[in-house]
């Protein structure tokens, strides 16, 4: 499951993923921002609850660490249903699906993961389940197998990837609900930092929340790991309550970015730098340049590149800016400091 997923993609332990789920929202109330995404699922939910209907399929795409998984189970919860979980690489048959189909209850949440990860067969198979509440199911083998046709319960499906340049377009389609995450704003963050804190226990100033928000690359995730290392500074350094010194501390030893950036963030704007001449430079070419893929570039992390103001989109390609220059201690033109 994508839960296992850290913020550079790399794997979770198990300790890790349990501290997840202690601060994961469980309502609409709990969760932060993303208030325009909120502001509609909370009608439809009203709506679906209000006639007793399954809420219309939902997809949910951006970046990781966004609060993809944690909306789902959101939904589940203020649908007051239950909610199964899987996801794309795992549902390997049809088989594999028409068992977890047949055993939803009326309105429940099936929560894919990855989506965009689906084989086609398995894909195509949902096609039906999702429009129709129906499946085929093949019974018995050999010269008495034969497929029979049955009724699921209504359900919600929620599809959830980070790739959605990935997803087919008839896939796309058969959701009704159709939601990007953005990144967070640091006051946001800051507000989600807080929030974790407390239900850690740990005593935390506004001013230290503010300074662990700015370094977390817009992500909720991010932010939630960086205060739970800091948390372990301020027990055994500090005095267990973490102020804007111990942040800074922790930060600074974590080795964390200024802008938070991360590994491929700041591989993509050296890249682009000392190969290209800080660009115009193609997507495709610096995908190569950086061994990542063009769609994972351009989706998970050109965009928050392009937002904190460290590329540019042109017609010609991407460009670096000024900020990224000074960000990495480089100088346009590639003399370095010192020269003159
Ligand atoms: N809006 C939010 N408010 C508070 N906490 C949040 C919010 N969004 C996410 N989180 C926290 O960040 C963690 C990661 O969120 P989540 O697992 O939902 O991300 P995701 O979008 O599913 O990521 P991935 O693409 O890697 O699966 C959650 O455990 C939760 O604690
Ligand atoms: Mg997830």
């Amino acid at each position: 499951m994508n839960e296992h997923l850290d913020p550079t993609g790399e794997h979770f332990s198990a300790e890790e993923v349990d501290f997840e789920r202690a601060l994961r929202p469980l309502s609409f109330d709990d969760f932060t921002g993303q208030e325009q995404v909120l502001e509609n699922l909370k009608v439809f939910v009203q709506a679906a609850n209000l006639r007793s209907e399954a809420l219309d399929h939902a997809l949910f795409h951006g970046p990781p660490g966004l609060g993809k998984t944690t909306l789902a189970y959101i939904l589940a919860n203020e649908l007051g249903v239950g909610i199964k979980v899987t996801s794309g690489p795992v549902l390997d048959k049809p088989g594999d699906l028409a068992g977890l189909l047949t055993n939803l209850q009326e309105r429940d949440v099936l929560f894919i993961d990855e989506i965009h990860r689906l084989s086609p067969i398995v894909e195509e198979y949902l096609y039906s389940a999702m429009e129709d509440y129906k499946i085929d199911i093949m019974i018995e083998s050999g010269p008495n197998a034969r497929t029979v046709q049955i009724n699921l319960n209504p359900f919600t499906l929620i599809g959830a990837t980070t790739r959605s340049g990935l997803l087919t377009s008839p896939m796309r389609a058969r959701f009704g609900i159709n939601s990007r995450l953005q990144y967070y704003s640091t006051e946001l963050l800051a507000d989600i930092v807080q929030r974790s804190a407390q239900i850690l226990k740990v005593p935390i100033s506004m001013e230290a929340a503010i300074e662990i928000a700015g370094r977390s690359r817009g992500t909720p995730r991010i932010a939630n790991a960086l205060l739970r290392r800091i948390r372990d500074f301020a027990q055994i350094k500090g005095n267990g309550s973490i102020d804007i010194e111990i942040a800074k501390f922790g930060l600074k030893a974590l080795n964390v970015d200024a802008y938070g950036l991360d590994e491929m963030d700041n591989k993509i704007l050296l890249t682009i730098i000392d190969k290209f001449k800080g660009g115009p430079v193609g997507i495709t070419t610096l995908a190569t340049a950086v061994s990542e893929s063009a769609e994972t570039i351009e989706e998970v992390y050109e965009p928050f590149l392009i937002q904190q103001g460290f590329i540019m989109r042109t017609p010609r390609g991407r460009e670096v800016t000024e900020l990224a220059y000074k960000h990495l201690g480089k100088i346009k033109g590639g003399i370095q400091g010192g020269l003159f």
